[in-house]
């Protein structure tokens, strides 16, 4: 399989004071183009120290991030955030659009950050949002919020699209519909998906699933029959 970003002996320390949080310790893993992966594990394991340092949003204490074959240059601020323009969406639990842009206007702004983008109308589209594409995110329900925040995580047309709890905010039936539209994502474009969670049966749509402990990770489950999205009850 063709490998996308390898985490190297990862490790990750906040120091506060006098006190030493380690974050994560000796994480190592490989992540293949074009699949699906969950992250589970209590709170404070450390799952979104590590998304953001696959992002490329924040930087390890020691160990190294590979994007395919290059190494994330911590010590380059430039480089890094040409990473994360080229090549990462993020969506986050709670959506993070500009309240004073319509929903079309928050799409189109990454679109404009963008080398490669993806055409905002159609992602709107495909998101089911066209009819309210002049809607202000104030005027929109959560579930809403959060289509519009995926079209714009998708119109940089990243590689790697990074999920930290993209659901934790939705009632069942609109977190299902989210999966489904990040599962389209990942299997119509063949893009890779990190995916978040406290909910252990999104883990059943996963391709592998990261279990995390006290900053260590514990163990890779390989699921060899992943559910789709509207086969889970969340
Ligand atoms: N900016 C920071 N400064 C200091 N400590 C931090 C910082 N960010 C995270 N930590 C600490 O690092 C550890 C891992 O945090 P992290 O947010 O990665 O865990 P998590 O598994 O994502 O938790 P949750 O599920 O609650 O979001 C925790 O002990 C946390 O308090």
């Amino acid at each position: 399989m063709d490998i996308l970003m390898k985490a190297a002996d990862i490790c990750k320390d906040y120091i506060m004071g006098e006190v030493r949080v380690q974050a994560l310790k000796h994480v190592s893993f490989e992540l293949y183009r074009g699949e699906f992966i969950v992250i589970l594990g209590p709170s404070g394991s450390g799952k979104s120290t590590l998304l953001n340092i696959l992002g490329g949003i924040e930087t390890a204490t020691s160990g190294t991030v590979y994007y395919e074959e290059m190494s994330l240059d911590w010590g380059d601020p430039k480089s890094l955030a040409a990473f994360r323009r080229a090549h990462a969406g993020f969506i986050f639990q709670f959506y993070n659009l500009m309240p004073g842009l319509t929903a079309l206007e928050n799409v189109k702004l990454a679109a404009e950050l963008s080398g490669d983008p993806l055409d905002p109308e159609y992602l709107l589209e495909q998101v089911g949002l066209s009819d309210r594409a002049e809607h202000f995110p104030s005027r929109m329900s959560g579930g809403q919020q959060q289509r519009v925040a995926i079209a714009r995580a998708l119109c940089k047309n990243p590689d790697i699209l990074l999920c930290d709890e993209p659901t934790g905010a939705l009632d069942s039936s609109t977190g299902c519909q989210i999966l489904k539209l990040l599962s389209d994502f990942n299997r119509k474009y063949e893009k890779t998906v990190v995916l978040i969670t406290h909910n252990q049966t999104i883990a059943q749509i996963a391709d592998r699933v990261f279990y995390f402990k006290d900053g260590c990770l514990e163990q890779i489950r390989v699921n060899e029959y992943p559910l789709k999205p509207e086969e889970v009850v969340l």
